[in-house]
């Protein structure tokens, strides 16, 4: 075997992160030039003792298998012996179809669980490596063969060679899918703070709850709408949930935070060189759903060219990161929210018709929490748990008698996420004894749900919208960010408020702020 080989090998077994797919490339490789029927990865494990088949490749494909074999006193004691050997030197085991080890395995497969059975591996010869980095063996890599006698002296060179690029290869695969495993674990947990419960999914979410169960488990996309605040995100987290993407990731993407210039290479990724700044391949946020759901929050607000492109990948299913000419498959599921008017906004020529036919498959209509206020005795208690937990407070204060009807006489602009914010500042305040919500703005009773100079007609979201931002600005004399700014009293982050504001024709800075 001459350079070219290693050179080749090597550059495939480092192509990619995901071990099965490096190392079915490897396989298609050999495959032609080597006597191969299978190649494996695997790791001797003392504690239980056991070898656990990590990843293999074979004419079907490549797998991660994770299956532990346990082997006899007998063949640990000669597993021990090569282990120890192979610290110091690194000695392939070249072991033929009649080696009671490779007996033993083949029994195994024989007899073992379904999975195992199912590779219907018949008399083999195996040449098995051990991978070592700074000395430590931190697995072993196998060539299999079905029939006897087919490695000699010069596949024992090749695969001494292949230590380096193989050992590196795996460990970058394991550090890979531990922080694979950290990252899901971490969504779950942020699931869970932005509210892994579903208040009032059995009295004024019921209908809503009804219409997440019939729609999370096909694939279909699905379109949230409601107002600011009414539990859009929470909807589009039960939805993964129920789904059978459920293990896969749940990504959000705020589309009016994200600069319009970087819309595509935040959606798509960028290769390496694609403009300037771009100094190594970036997967988008497409590439990091994949196998889960993309949750496309205020699509409403996606600019025109980022429109069509997003149609495009829904239409063709597949993508290009931005410099790259590689198509790319979109296996995401697709959930957009916004609480804009997308009808009035397709008539306007803000939104594309077309895209709106797509993501409008399955609709579910969020209602504002005051046509539900049935929910907030349960909702107030909640938040109550949640924050103290989040504030470390040793008890859960009560609300004082009385307090609570008094936030059932408010409408609740900022629907749940106020409610939210009240009780987190009332929590505050009282430090432990009963709580009042005096904090509220009764105020805020005074914006009434029409706003309408014309009587017959009913004022839109957006208008009712833009009153409540500018009524809020006027109280905070124009100041948007920061403690005490219009964004934290709205519930909202600076970026989306500015950019609500910019959408809604509303100016920035303090002189020209009144109230319609
Ligand atoms: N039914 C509910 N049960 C428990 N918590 C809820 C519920 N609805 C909303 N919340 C909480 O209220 C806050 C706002 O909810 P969410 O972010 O889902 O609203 P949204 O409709 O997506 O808002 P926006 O349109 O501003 O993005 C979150 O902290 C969420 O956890």
């Amino acid at each position: 075997m001459d350079n070219r080989h290693f050179i080749e090998v090597t550059r495939r077994i480092c192509g990619s992160l995901d071990l099965d797919e490096a190392l079915y490339d490897v396989f298609c490789y050999l495959k032609p030039r080597f006597p191969l029927d299978a190649l494996l990865i695997s790791i001797y494990e003392t504690a239980p003792r056991q070898a656990r088949v990590f990843a293999m490749a074979e004419e079907g494909g490549g797998f991660i298998v994770d299956e532990p074999i346990v082997l006899s006193e007998a063949a640990w004691s000669e597993i021990n012996r090569w282990l120890e050997a192979s610290c110091t030197q690194t000695i392939p085991w070249l072991r033929n179809q009649d080696h009671p080890i490779n007996q033993e395995i083949l029994h195994i497969v024989r007899t073992g669980t379904p999975s195992i059975q199912a590779r219907r591996i018949d008399e083999f010869c195996s040449l098995t490596c051990a991978l070592k980095v700074k000395q430590a063996i931190i697995g072993n890599l196998t060539f299999a063969a079905e029939g006897a006698h087919h490695y000699d002296r010069t596949h024992v060179d090749f695969i001494r060679q292949l230590n380096d690029p193989f050992a590196i290869a795996l460990s970058n695969a394991r550090r890979y899918m531990d922080l694979v495993h950290d990252h899901q674990a971490l969504q779950r947990d942020a699931r869970k703070m932005v509210g892994d419960t579903m208040i009032g999914a059995d009295s004024g979410l019921l209908s809503v709850r009804r219409l997440i169960e019939q729609v999370a488990p096909t694939n279909s996309p699905v379109l949230l709408l409601g107002e600011t605040g009414t539990g859009k995100e929470v909807v589009a987290n039960e939805i993964h949930k129920f789904s059978n993407r459920s293990s896969g990731p749940m990504i959000r993407v705020n589309c009016s935070a994200i600069p319009e210039n970087l819309i595509d290479s935040e959606l798509f990724g960028h290769e390496k060189g694609a403009f300037t700044g771009a100094i190594g391949t970036t997967h988008g946020r497409f590439e990091r759903a994949r196998q889960g759901t993309l949750f496309l929050d205020e699509v409403g607000e996606l600019p025109l060219a980022a429109q069509a492109k997003l149609l495009r990948v829904l239409q063709s299913g597949e993508f290009e990161r931005v410099g790259g000419g590689c198509p790319l498959q979109a296996d995401v599921r697709i959930i957009a929210a916004t609480h804009r008017d997308l009808p009035t906004m397709v008539q306007d020529g803000l939104f594309r018709a077309d895209l709106w036919y797509r993501l409008n498959v399955f609709p579910i209509v969020i209602p504002p929490l005051r046509s539900r206020k049935e929910d907030i005795p349960t909702m107030v208690n909640y938040f109550i748990h949640q924050k103290s937990t989040e504030m470390n407070l040793l008890r859960c204060p009560a609300p004082t008698p009385g307090a609570v009807d008094a936030l059932l006489a408010y409408h609740w602009p900022g629907n749940v996420r106020e409610l939210q914010n009240l009780v987190e500042r009332a929590l505050i305040i009282s430090k432990g004894d009963q709580l009042e919500f005096f904090d509220f703005n009764p105020q805020g009773m005074a914006l009434e749900p029409n706003q309408c100079k014309d009587e017959s007609r009913v004022a839109t979201l957006d208008e009712i919208t833009a009153v409540h931002i500018r009524w809020t600005l006027e109280k905070t004399h124009g100041r948007i960010g920061g403690k005490g700014g219009a964004a934290e009293l709205l519930g909202l982050n600076a970026s989306t408020l500015r950019s609500r504001m910019k959408k809604m024709g509303i100016p920035y800075g303090r002189r020209e702020l009144r109230i319609n």
